[in-house]
């Protein structure tokens, strides 16, 4: 039988039968092994004090309690060699890590008493593999992020990033200042967990929103980082993304870090290699003739690695993007992979496979980080996968990986778990562009519900398998609502449980609907028709007071398949109701009629959001640029009478390039007058009229910036 191994090892032999774990075992090596392997064994079995335990041989290649298999043990960093055998077992390790990790997958092979008879020869593809905790929105906590580094040591995970985009002295203002005594002794902790997960704790550092390029600032960064040092922090990172362009200068960016190489990290000698997340991070943006990536391939020095998040901000990994990064920055790109991150799309959960990573990859990067969401339990099933992926690239398999990291973050309802996941991918449409699958094993189900609910000609069956699938999410939620086994989860997901649970419901009321009709049953009809009512009031309740965030607010659940098929179906059966009675019911389908009205690329997929009679773009995070007679803006459908707009474009002053108009048909425009409340928000008033459009737009004769985070429209 095929034993498993998260994550899947390099070579491993077949299992010839197996032992029995051992009454009492002895280690040879135990006082000259790394001591968090030599803990963690104790932790597994019981140490004999006399000669006659079960031998096991724990240590290094170095080591003499080793010398006899160190042939053995693959000349890899981080590599092992592991072999259970009828009267001895072998942990060892080609360093102290290799011995660590060596010890974690023979906890792994400790199952039911019994051990598996094996040899294992092990090691990493990628030399750097974790997580960045680089999103935008609330940072994680300290139960957190040690819940974090004890899941990255069982996955061999060997590095943690902390870079929160929300935390003052990561970034402006505060960079400069050390942390104030209590997030201090909660940084120095947390660098010890790590220490005891063999995680490597990286501190970035966020300068860019206001560096001046002068000694001053180099030396206020070297303080910070000495600061950090006090703290146990041995490897450090300068993040240069999202800042405006200006400080965007390759070669001063490049001095500041060689200087930091220079006299900060070799100086100190037991520093890990620099990292550096360059302005330009992805090849969309990149103007190679501009020089700004080939300049940093030149002038840094040669082991400060640069992050690069692939073809675009939110991006799949592949070999020819890799082979085109790598040539300009002169070394094997650090990926920072923007999966599960979520900050963009808020209301929704990614809960699906992570996919879209090259398996003939392996020798092109030299760091793969998964920047992940807000939410840490539930993005470590995409950080399952990511440990997998970073390990053993060419034997990853992203379905498989996926069940497997379901049953490790819920174990105990792992198939509950897997209905709520399967139906919690995508991310909705959003200004990246960028989407995951979703519900793919309901989908053909509902394609031939729906026909069959259009053709009014349905087969039991298919009523039945849908059913089914609608009373599953019911209970999938239920169960784990409330499950114990993973309370952190459940804190963090609560919101989307109650939706899913109420979408399920909605569902399985909306196949009565056919029995009504199918029974010529009125009044039914209409019992069912507020009742679904009633779930979706409660949903939109839901939506307005769960997970409220500036950007994205609410509770998005199923919303690439099962959502959209409820009230497809919803609309049809009605639309069949009125035929029938000659009776029109009100929509309840929470379809919004309004568009986004724009001629700029960066925000024309940006979803338009309707909650008590205003109508809203979906802010934007980032910078926005603003071409000569560019706008942006909605459309109402139809025409409405506007009562006010409130209009956020980041600036302390209304710019004098921009004007806010409105207009009925598109083509004549009139000033739309208003006024900045103080809080850098431009407000405007009720019309006379109905209009149909309402936009900002640059009325200057060249590119203007701004930032787009509040763009709405209240209608009466
Ligand atoms: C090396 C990657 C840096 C990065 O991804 N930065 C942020 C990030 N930046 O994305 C942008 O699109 N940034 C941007 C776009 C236009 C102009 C300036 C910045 O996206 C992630 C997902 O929203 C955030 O979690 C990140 O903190
Ligand atoms: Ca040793």
């Amino acid at each position: 039988q095929k034993v498993q191994i998260q994550p899947t090892p390099q070579i491993v032999s077949q299992p010839s039968g197996h032992i029995l774990k051992p009454e009492e075992v002895r280690i040879i090596g135990a006082n000259s092994a790394d001591k968090e392997a030599v803990k963690l064994l104790k932790s597994l079995f019981s140490i004999s004090e006399s000669k006659k335990g079960f031998p096991i041989y724990l240590g290094e290649k170095s080591d003499k309690a080793i010398r006899k298999y160190k042939s053995q043990i693959p000349n890899k960093a981080e590599g092992y060699y592991l072999s259970i055998e009828k009267n001895k077992i072998v942990v060892a390790g080609n360093d102290e890590r290799g011995t660590y990790y060596g010890m974690q997958t023979l906890k792994q092979l400790l199952v039911d008493g019994k051990l598996p008879l094996l040899n294992i020869k092990d090691y990493p593809d990628i030399t750097a593999r974790g997580v960045v905790e680089g999103f935008y929105g609330t940072p994680w906590n300290y139960e957190d992020r040690v819940s974090q580094l004890k899941f990255y040591g069982a996955n061999k995970l060997n590095t943690y990033i902390y870079g929160p985009k929300d935390d003052p002295y990561h970034r402006s203002p505060n960079w400069r200042e050390p942390y104030p005594a209590k997030e201090a002794k909660a940084i120095k902790e947390l660098v010890q967990v790590a220490n005891h997960n063999h995680v490597d704790f990286v501190w970035a550092i966020h300068p860019g929103m206001d560096i001046k390029w002068n000694t001053a600032d180099r030396d206020a960064a070297i303080s910070k980082f000495e600061a950090m040092y006090d703290l146990g922090v041995r490897a450090f990172a300068v993040f240069f993304d999202d800042i405006s362009w200006e400080d965007s200068n390759a070669a001063k960016q490049a001095d500041f870090l060689n200087y930091l190489d220079d006299n900060f990290v070799k100086v100190k000698k037991n520093v890990l290699p620099l990292i550096l997340c360059p302005t330009e991070y992805n090849k969309s943006w990149s103007k190679i003739e501009k020089g700004y990536l080939p300049t940093l391939g030149e002038k840094l020095n040669p082991s400060i690695h640069v992050m690069w998040t692939g073809d675009r901000v939110i991006s799949d990994i592949d070999r020819q993007g890799l082979e085109w990064i790598n040539q300009h920055i002169k070394r094997k790109a650090y990926i920072w992979w923007n999966f599960p991150v979520s900050d963009y799309v808020r209301d929704h959960l990614l809960m699906g496979p992570a996919y879209g990573l090259d398996t003939g990859a392996s020798d092109l990067m030299s760091g793969f980080m998964s920047n992940p969401m807000e939410f840490a339990e539930a993005s470590k099933v995409a950080i399952y996968s990511v440990a997998d992926y970073a390990w053993n690239i060419k034997a990853y398999q992203s379905m498989e990986a996926w069940e497997r990291a379901l049953k490790a973050v819920m174990p105990n309802n792992c198939e509950m778990f897997r209905v709520f996941a399967i139906h919690n991918a995508d991310l909705g449409p959003n200004g990246h562009g960028y989407r995951r699958d979703e519900s793919w094993e309901f989908k053909e189900i509902a394609e031939k519900y729906l026909n069959e609910v259009k053709s009014g000609k349905w087969k039991v069956e298919t009523i039945a398998d849908v059913q089914q699938e609608f009373i599953q999410m019911m209970m999938s939620a239920k169960t784990l609502l409330q499950s114990t086994d993973n309370p952190a989860l459940i804190d963090e997901i609560e919101p989307w449980l109650l939706q899913f649970r109420l979408l399920g419901e909605s569902g399985l009321a909306l196949t009565h609907l056919q029995v009504a009709l199918e029974k010529n049953d009125k009044a039914y009809f209409k019992k069912l028709y507020s009742y679904i009512k009633l779930l979706k009031e409660e949903m939109f309740k839901n939506s307005n007071s769960l997970n409220q965030n500036p950007y994205q607010p609410g509770v998005k659940t199923g919303s690439l398949v099962i959502e959209p098929l409820i009230n497809n179906a919803l609309a049809e059966l009605s639309k069949q109701y009125a035929q029938r009675y000659n009776e029109e019911l009100p929509s309840i389908a929470n379809y919004i009629p309004h568009l986004i009205y724009t001629n700029l690329n960066q925000v024309e997929n940006l979803p338009i959001r309707y909650l008590h009679k205003t109508i809203s773009i979906s802010p934007l995070l980032e910078v926005l640029k603003v071409p000569a007679n560019g706008y942006v803006g909605i459309e109402l459908v139809p025409e409405q009478t506007v009562l006010h707009s409130k209009i956020n474009m980041g600036l302390d002053e209304f710019p004098e390039w921009a004007k806010i108009q409105v207009s009925a048909d598109g083509d004549n425009w009139t000033d739309y007058q208003g006024k900045y409340n103080g809080r850098k928000e431009w407000v405007g008033g009720k019309l006379e009229g109905l209009y149909r459009f309402v936009r900002m737009v640059n009325t200057s004769a060249n590119e203007q910036e701004c930032y787009l985070k509040r763009f709405e429209v209240k209608i009466k």
